[in-house]
């Protein structure tokens, strides 16, 4: 069996927690309020400056000259294409340039990028693409069952959004990035896949946490 096939099986009972989440459930049938989706996006704007720096990262610990090429291009195209569809996006909830200069990271924003940071930087190529991994397949997991849902995709604020992360390009990246996990992970003794597998854990859980503080708008409680 592939590492990827036996993560999606041992990890469902999480993933379908994700896919259950109401933020998400929220985005489908259109209900979740404007205020959520908004908190959302700035606090996902600076998840991925962050995120980006991984990609930077895997172009460094890549071995070969393709796999290098590819995160160079994420890099590239997360930093000057992603972020200013996101701001352009996120004008339909009048969220400000100015917001979004100024945003902080939420406590869960920030041990979700900083604990990402601190395998990508400390550990080998395979731990970096597993902590990445969750991001991309989840929300390709997510966009392509939204996507399902009569009218969600034709929604005003939240069809873009599923359009986006249900297309085929999108789908491409996380297979590639599957794909990727499967070929480092081939040789390699259980005890490494055992480490391998709680890095995956750890980030699809903060995908959830990432769901549920939008849903809450949660900050620094000492800040309130
Ligand atoms: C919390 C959070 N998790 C996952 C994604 C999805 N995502 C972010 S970067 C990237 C790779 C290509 O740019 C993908 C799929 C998100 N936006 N926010």
């Amino acid at each position: 069996m592939k590492f990827s096939e036996r993560l999606y099986q041992e990890l469902q009972p999480i993933w379908r927690k994700n896919h259950a989440h109401p933020f998400v459930q929220g985005i489908g049938d259109g209900t979740l309020e404007k205020e959520k989706f908004r908190f959302f996006m700035v606090q996902d704007y600076l998840y991925l400056i962050d995120y980006a720096k991984l990609f930077a990262l895997g172009a460094v610990k890549a071995t070969d000259v393709e796999t290098m090429g590819r995160f160079a291009s994420l890099l590239n195209s997360t930093l000057n294409e992603e972020m200013s569809l996101h701001r352009e996006y996120a004008k339909k909830f009048d969220v400000t340039e100015e917001e979004f200069a100024k945003a902080t990271p939420s406590p869960t924003t920030l041990a979700y990028t900083h604990y990402m940071l601190h395998v990508g930087q400390n550990g080998t190529l395979a731990d970096l693409v597993a902590a990445i991994l969750p991001c991309m397949w989840s929300y390709w997991e997510i966009g392509k069952e939204l996507n399902e849902i009569p009218g969600a995709n034709e929604n005003e604020f939240y069809g873009e959004w599923i359009q986006m992360y249900s297309s085929k390009e999108f789908g491409q990246l996380a297979i590639w990035c599957i794909d990727l996990l499967d070929q480092l992970t081939t040789e390699l003794p259980e005890k490494d896949l055992k480490r391998l597998e709680e890095i995956f854990l750890n980030t699809t859980r903060f995908e959830y946490m990432f769901w549920d503080m939008s849903y809450n708008l949660a900050m620094w409680p000492t800040d309130e």
